[in-house]
């Protein structure tokens, strides 16, 4: 990773935990010593057990799980973004398709890891065009956009005028969108394809749906990966 990259990360990482430290703080109802003591219990929580905590703290975010919007950038952590960096690099996608980019720092890593092998493209697609003038500043600003084709729209119109297969796909849309998305993006995928999910145990309620869906379906093979707040890793079998 280039150290232009490496730096511009690093910023947006920072930019996006203090926005979502800004949130909690402001929905919790005690001191600040309190605030601090709950932030430190939830980083060492077992990630399954993240999302009924914040939930008994009264600090479930709507925005995560509404069709409404945020400005919030929401960015992936640093340790999720390198496993999407590695997962590309050891997959070696020809295409990548990206559901919910927000500011691109998700997106980032994606292309970076795409400049790396030397080709590919990861088809990014974001609703709120305030975010998506930020991510095609970060994107230019990293020196990637040759890896990146930003759809700006809505996410089910993307996924319905978009043909040919991907070969990894990342849902981090709102997470009760899951399963519908997923059911549009079935035409897309091959056997070998893989697809990633974010906040499966932080927004485990909403989903729910998906994760029997895929694991009522033989030609899914799917596992829930127990790291950040929780990742479920699919693979086309067939
Ligand atoms: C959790 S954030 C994505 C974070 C991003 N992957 C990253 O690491 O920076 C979810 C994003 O999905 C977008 N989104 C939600 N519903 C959408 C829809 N129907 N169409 C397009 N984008 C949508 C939101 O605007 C938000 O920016």
């Amino acid at each position: 990773m280039t150290s232009t990259t490496t730096a511009l990360l690093q910023r947006l990482h920072e930019q996006s935990l203090t926005e979502v430290m800004a949130r909690a703080r402001a929905q919790f109802h005690g001191s600040s010593e309190e605030f601090t003591t709950l932030a430190d219990e939830y980083d060492m929580l077992a990630p399954r057990l993240r999302g009924r905590f914040l939930e008994s703290h009264g600090l479930t975010s709507e925005d995560f799980e509404s069709s409404q919007g945020t400005a919030l950038s929401l960015a992936v952590t640093p340790e999720m973004g390198e496993f999407l960096r590695n997962m590309v690099l050891a997959h070696r996608p020809a295409r990548i398709l990206e559901l919910g980019s927000s500011c691109g720092v998700s997106t980032l890593y994606f292309a970076d890891a795409l400049r790396t092998i030397g080709s590919g493209i990861v088809v990014a697609t974001e609703l709120d065009p305030g975010k998506c003038a930020q991510l095609r500043a970060h994107v230019s600003a990293a020196g990637v956009d040759a890896y990146v084709d930003l759809r700006e729209g809505d996410v089910f119109q993307t996924v319905a005028e978009l043909g040919g297969t991907f070969d990894m796909v990342f849902m981090d849309v709102w997470a009760d969108a899951y399963l519908d998305l997923f059911r549009d993006i079935e035409r897309l995928l091959r056997p070998g394809s893989i697809v990633l999910a974010d906040n499966m145990y932080t927004a485990e309620d909403a989903v729910w749906y998906y994760k029997q869906y895929l694991e009522g379906n033989p030609r899914f093979s799917t596992t829930t990966l127990g790291f950040e707040s929780g990742v479920e890793f699919t693979v086309v079998a067939a």
